[in-house]
């Protein structure tokens, strides 16, 4: 019974898996037409032309040879064998025409597709959100997509197409084929249906290594970057991880190896055996239709057509197996690269409002829980703040206390599993993302160092003014910037970074620098948030850039994380995290009065810097 159900259970998740296919097919069709349709048609055309012609050749195979006997007997019939000839030269020349435009116009398309499908990946990713990548087995079927988008759909497509113009055309050998005899196309068929089935069943299996692989062929390529880039290159060095390293490496390649060699030569000792079956069906077939010849039951003419017709059937039989097997792979390939285009997140509602109800209520964490997807404890647990326009706020606290994490909620990177985070008394999730992103300024511990033009990577921080040089150096003056980059040799427009000619590299407090400027780079901003801003700088360019700090920022909300309590002395609030929970909030003369964690903390470092 048990049995039954799990059968019944499979079989209708089969017909569930063919409508999809079914759908993904028609999307791609879809996506090719849209992507070129003069080319497209050309296609359509081509194939209808082809399918024709290859019972065409047969057929003037059997005129040649009518025409030949009749000319024996009567000479004035010669004429018409050159004109069969003839006929039969012209079909076969149409014949190569159409498969070389044919390549040519897959070749004008191929490039065109591969453009559109990874644009449209390219495309959905800028629409994900930061914990999609963070999730292994999102991320998976993100490089799935990304590793077949330059040949898959556009293949998938021509296999269709190929396929469609074969069986037209058995279908037009299969109409010159029986009247001779049913049985012979029967024949036919049943030797090719082993190869069908051994086709099939490689290419699931190799489809399967292929999505079971992703994550060690992940696994290799992300040892290939530690061992030949730059960024690694020291410690690589240093630690002497470089014999470790390639050890792995290898192992992967080797496990890898030694799985497609089983398949491959699975793959190939069936390939020999249905190899033989098809040709011992030829002459059997072609020992009977000699029989037949040889007994006077068919003329030379009608058998010389016959075996044509059966020797093209099967090379025709042939490309449709294959095709059909080729083509469940690519199915498989489609059905990873449209699950990750329709992608949607769930929790992800997407507000439309540029501004709150209320401006002077700024911004608002009530009661904000938030847990990291897979992990087991919360990182936030019921985070409560409150932070008028124009005030400053430090937060405060050990490594992985939460710190971070309440600015990735506050900058809707992430959405609170509870609780709510409002700015001028709208929540979050109504405000549009961009008007959102345009009001704050935000600089990360583990900002990006673009391999760009020093001034590139400060204009970054607002796109609309990427390029523009009084603007890099008016957010190079605020963030310090300006303090090095003049002398640099090129000053704004030299080039940073090892991928690139002439390209310097800059200290890390340089960057930080950068990065500041970078935060400074939004005019408009009126909240800025920096998580460790000056970790790296020396302490007098953090003196000076403190000194500065409230004059810089006066007319904006600021956010700052930092273990210096030097700087977080500065802020109007100071709240203290620990374990994801806010356990001291106040100004610092009301914290040092309470005399609790944030007093004692003071305390052993101003100790610590006498
Ligand atoms: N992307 C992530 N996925 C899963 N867990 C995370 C992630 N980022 C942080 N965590 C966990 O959440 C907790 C809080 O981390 P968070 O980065 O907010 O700490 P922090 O206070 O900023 O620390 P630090 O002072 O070291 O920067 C830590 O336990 C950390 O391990």
């Amino acid at each position: 019974m048990k049995q039954e159900q799990r059968d019944l259970a499979s079989l209708l998740r089969d017909r569930e898996q063919l409508l999809a296919a079914l759908r993904h097919s028609a999307r791609t069709f879809g996506l090719v037409w849209s992507t070129h349709r003069p080319l497209g048609a050309a296609l359509l055309a081509l194939g209808a032309l082809g399918a024709a012609l290859p019972a065409g050749i047969a057929w003037t195979g059997h005129w040649i040879v009518d025409a030949i006997q009749r000319a024996v007997e009567h000479p004035e019939a010669r004429r018409e064998v050159l004109i069969a000839v003839a006929v039969e030269l012209a079909l076969v020349l149409a014949s190569n025409a159409i498969k070389r435009v044919q390549s040519v116009v897959h070749g004008l398309l191929r490039a065109l597709v591969a453009e559109r499908a990874n644009e449209m990946i390219l495309e959905k990713a800028l629409d994900l959100e930061l914990v999609d990548f963070e999730n292994p087995s999102f991320y998976d079927t993100l490089s799935q997509a990304r590793q077949g988008a330059s040949h898959y759909p556009l293949g998938h497509v021509m296999n269709v197409l190929s396929l469609a113009q074969s069986v037209l055309a058995l279908f037009g050998l299969a109409a010159l084929l029986i009247p001779l005899s049913p049985l012979a196309v029967l024949v036919l068929i049943v030797a090719a249906i082993p190869q069908f089935v051994v086709e099939t069943r490689f290419s699931r299996d190799a489809f399967r290594l292929f999505r079971w692989r992703s994550e060690e062929t992940r696994k290799q390529n992300y040892l290939e970057t530690v061992l030949a880039s730059a960024d690694h290159a020291k410690e690589t060095k240093l630690f002497g991880l470089g014999d470790m390293l390639l050890e792995k490496y290898r192992a992967i390649f080797w496990k890898l190896w030694k799985e497609d060699r089983d398949q491959t030569i699975r793959r190939g000792a069936w390939g020999l055996a249905i190899g033989a079956l098809g040709t011992l069906a030829f002459y059997g077939i072609y020992a009977w239709i000699a029989w037949q010849a040889a007994q006077g039951a068919i003329s030379l003419a009608d058998m010389t057509m016959y075996l044509l017709v059966f020797r093209q059937g099967q090379d025709t039989l042939r490309n449709v197996f294959s095709g059909a097997s080729t083509l469940y792979d690519d199915l498989l390939y489609l059905d990873a690269f449209w699950e990750f285009l329709d992608h949607r997140d769930e929790e992800a509602p997407r507000g439309t409002a540029t501004s709150g109800p209320d401006p002077s209520d700024g911004v608002r964490f009530e009661n904000v829980w938030y847990t990291y997807p897979g992990a087991k404890e919360p990182a936030l647990r019921g985070v409560s703040l409150h932070l008028p326009p124009r005030r400053k706020l430090a937060l405060v606290g050990e490594n992985g206390a939460g710190k971070t994490t309440i600015i990735k909620l506050l900058t809707r990177l992430y959405r609170p599993t509870e609780g709510r985070i409002t700015l001028d008394g709208l929540p979050l999730d109504e405000w549009d993302e961009r008007a959102l992103r345009r009001r704050m300024g935000v600089i990360f511990q583990d900002f990006v160092q673009y391999q760009w033009l020093v001034g590139e990577n400060i204009g970054v921080g607002d796109v609309s003014a990427f390029d523009d040089e009084a603007r890099w150096k008016e957010a190079a003056e605020k963030g310090s910037a300006s303090d090095f980059v003049p002398s640099l040799p090129k000053g704004f427009h030299t080039q940073l970074g090892h991928w690139f000619e002439d390209g310097q590299e800059l200290s890390l407090g340089q960057w930080q620098k950068i990065a500041l400027s970078r935060a400074f780079m939004r005019r408009d901003a009126d909240i800025l948030v920096l998580d460790e801003p000056t970790a790296s700088m020396d302490a007098e360019a953090e003196a000076r850039i403190f000194a500065r700090f409230r004059a810089l920022t006066e007319q904006r909300t600021a956010v700052l994380i930092s273990h210096r309590f030097s700087t977080v002395r500065m802020a109007d609030r100071i709240a203290v995290i620990e374990g994801g929970v806010v356990i001291e909030h106040g100004s610092h003369d009301e914290l040092m009065a309470l005399g609790g964690r944030y007093a004692r903390l003071f305390t052993l470092q101003a100790q610590g810097y006498r």
